[in-house]
């Protein structure tokens, strides 16, 4: 378990909060290892019938920390990260998000696993892969375009611009926005709600909902693992981490 990472269960919901706020909710191997050992937790458990995926109210995460790419020193296989992301797809239980401020690289790439997202009116999407060398996780090439259409997803994914809440809403990409006092306590509102129907026809709704696209998200997933790992070995991705190492801490 991480320090970073706090469980609670209310109501039927599994509330997992991102809580690292010096480091912006950046993510480590070990939050990973911790948010998969929540949801794992979390689907063998007949009380919990949904789980909250949720930050602070001001900071959800900053994405995969920095220096945690620098220091990876196993194979892909191991790490928690890759983990998570097979048990995110995998996952079979209603999963809501509630996104404020920050939302980064996987901070926004998780959203798409979700079945409910809310984020606040200040919540800052971006999807830096192209900046840092990387290349898109989390079967975001697949299921960007599939949810806002080819364009926006390549202008997304390829120019890696920063965009609002209102942006994301327009796009169909969540939900609702609300403001940053609303925001946890709605989206938790939300996921109780959904906790308290009934849990066969959600489950088999989910999966419904599910069923169509989740070989080619499976398949999508792997092939963008191979080449984001082998990215993240190059030169050019070390060069780029290292920029932006050095912008956001001076390091
Ligand atoms: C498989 C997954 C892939 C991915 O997720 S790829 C995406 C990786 N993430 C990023 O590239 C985001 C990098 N961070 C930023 O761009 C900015 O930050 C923010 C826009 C998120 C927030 O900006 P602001 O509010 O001005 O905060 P600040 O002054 O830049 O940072 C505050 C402290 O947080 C640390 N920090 C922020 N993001 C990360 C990160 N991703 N990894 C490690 N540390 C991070 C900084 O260093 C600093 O800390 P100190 O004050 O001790 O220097």
């Amino acid at each position: 378990m991480s320090k970073h990472i706090t469980q609670q269960v209310t109501k039927g919901v599994l509330i997992l909060t991102i809580n690292r706020p010096e480091k912006r909710n950046a993510l480590t191997q070990d939050m990973y290892q911790a948010l998969t050992d929540g949801l794992e937790q979390a689907s063998k458990h007949d009380d919990v019938r949904a789980v909250l995926i949720q930050g602070s109210s001001s900071c959800f995460t900053a994405g995969n920390d920095l220096k945690d790419f620098q220091s990876i020193d196993q194979p892909p296989e191991k790490l928690p990260v890759v983990q998570f992301l097979r048990c995110l797809l995998d996952f079979d239980k209603p999963l809501i998000a509630a996104a404020a401020g920050a939302a980064v690289g996987i901070g926004t790439t998780l959203l798409l696993h979700c079945d409910l997202v809310y984020a606040g009116e200040d919540t800052r999407f971006q999807l830096p892969f192209t900046h840092l060398g990387l290349v898109p996780e989390a079967g975001s090439s697949l299921l960007l375009p599939q949810l806002v259409g080819y364009p926006r997803a390549a202008e997304l994914l390829l120019l890696g611009d920063a965009f609002d809440a209102k942006t994301a809403k327009q796009m169909g990409m969540i939900n609702q926005v609300l403001t940053s006092k609303e925001l946890l306590p709605f989206a938790k509102q939300q996921a109780q709600r959904i906790a308290a129907l009934p849990t066969e026809a959600i489950d088999a709704s989910r999966k419904l909902l599910r069923q169509p696209r989740r070989k080619a998200l499976r398949r999508t997933l792997e092939a963008e693992l191979t080449c984001f790992f082998n990215a993240l070995s190059s030169k050019e991705s070390k060069r780029a981490i290292k920029a932006a190492l050095k912008r956001v801490s001076g390091d």
